[in-house]
């Protein structure tokens, strides 16, 4: 399960429908291209908190009929609709996905007791793997190395996707953990994961940018940090443009500008990108990629 994961992109329609053959491309550009070693599906970059529990059941299986058994999958089955948490979690698992993974519980100011409920309530409901998706900037939700640990140390829990650039938290917890999975959740800041012994990285910008990830994964690792923050810089130069132009509105133009046969709308509330932006999606693609 270690290695260079893309949170998959999926492909909608300016109605908000799933495009399921423009999914499917992302997802054989993903293997076939970036070369990456799983796909995590249903994640932020999924769209995930905008669509309905049939939708998601939806993306899950074409994407597992597209990628087989190439790459590994995991599917952020995380809602706080615990109920469908668990409805999502057993139906990705009768598919054969090869780990859960779930936000954690927000909106709600919930406490550790009611988290740790919530990931033993999945794991014991569906009998599959498990990784904790910890991302505070989005959820407000911060974790210490103890409550971790606590969830950690149940089997089925195998890990953890960090996306947060608390290095400091990222050291003890990789410590503490040795045995644990630890995923780079910032595709800004995998250098510094990578130093500190992250197993494998899962991010938006892989979509596009997998090969590059894999450079600063693989340099880093054997301490060749004269190339590592060479290649860092020059993703980091391609996030900063995708940042500043609209985050996943700009990924899926540069996959069609890739020959990807993807629409490129994102769900509402996401707003659609301008002429220009779309101009300047492609430049990125073309300069860069
Ligand atoms: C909210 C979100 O999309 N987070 C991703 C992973 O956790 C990252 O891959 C970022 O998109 C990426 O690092 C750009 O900031
Ligand atoms: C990793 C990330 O971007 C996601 O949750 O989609």
């Amino acid at each position: 399960m270690k290695g260079i994961y893309s949170a998959l992109l999926i492909s909608f329609d300016e109605k908000g429908n799933l495009d399921e053959k423009g999914t499917r491309d992302i997802v054989r550009y993903n293997i076939d291209q970036m070369k990456v070693d799983g796909l995590y599906v249903g994640g932020s970059t999924g769209e995930n908190f905008m669509i309905s529990t049939e939708m998601k059941k939806r993306i899950f299986e074409i994407v597992k009929d597209e990628a087989k058994n190439d790459v590994k999958l995991i599917a952020q089955v995380g809602s706080i609709n615990l109920y469908e948490a668990v409805e999502l979690g057993k139906y990705a698992t009768e598919l054969g996905y090869d780990s859960l993974s779930a936000v954690t519980p927000f909106y709600y100011k919930f406490d550790f007791e009611e988290i740790k409920n919530y990931y033993m309530t999945i794991v014991n409901e569906t009998n599959n793997n498990m990784i904790i998706y910890s991302i505070p900037f989005l959820t407000g939700v911060n974790m210490n190395v103890e409550q971790f640990g606590e969830l950690l140390s149940h089997d089925k829990i195998i890990g953890i996707k960090f996306t947060a650039g608390d290095f400091y938290l990222l050291e003890r917890v990789r410590k503490a953990f040795p045995n644990k999975l630890i995923y780079a959740g910032f595709d800004e800041m995998l250098l510094p994961a990578v130093a500190l012994g992250v197993d494998g990285a899962i991010g938006s910008t892989y979509n596009v940018t997998g090969k590059i990830a894999r450079e600063v994964f693989e340099a880093t690792k054997s301490g060749d940090l004269q190339i590592a923050r060479e290649r860092q810089t020059y993703l980091n130069d391609i996030i900063e443009a995708i940042l500043s132009n609209g985050l996943y509105q700009t990924i899926k133009e540069i996959l069609k500008e890739k020959g990807v046969d993807a629409i490129g709308y994102c769900r509402l509330p996401m707003k659609k990108l301008s002429k220009e932006k779309i101009e300047k999606a492609k430049e990125i693609g073309k300069k860069y990629l």
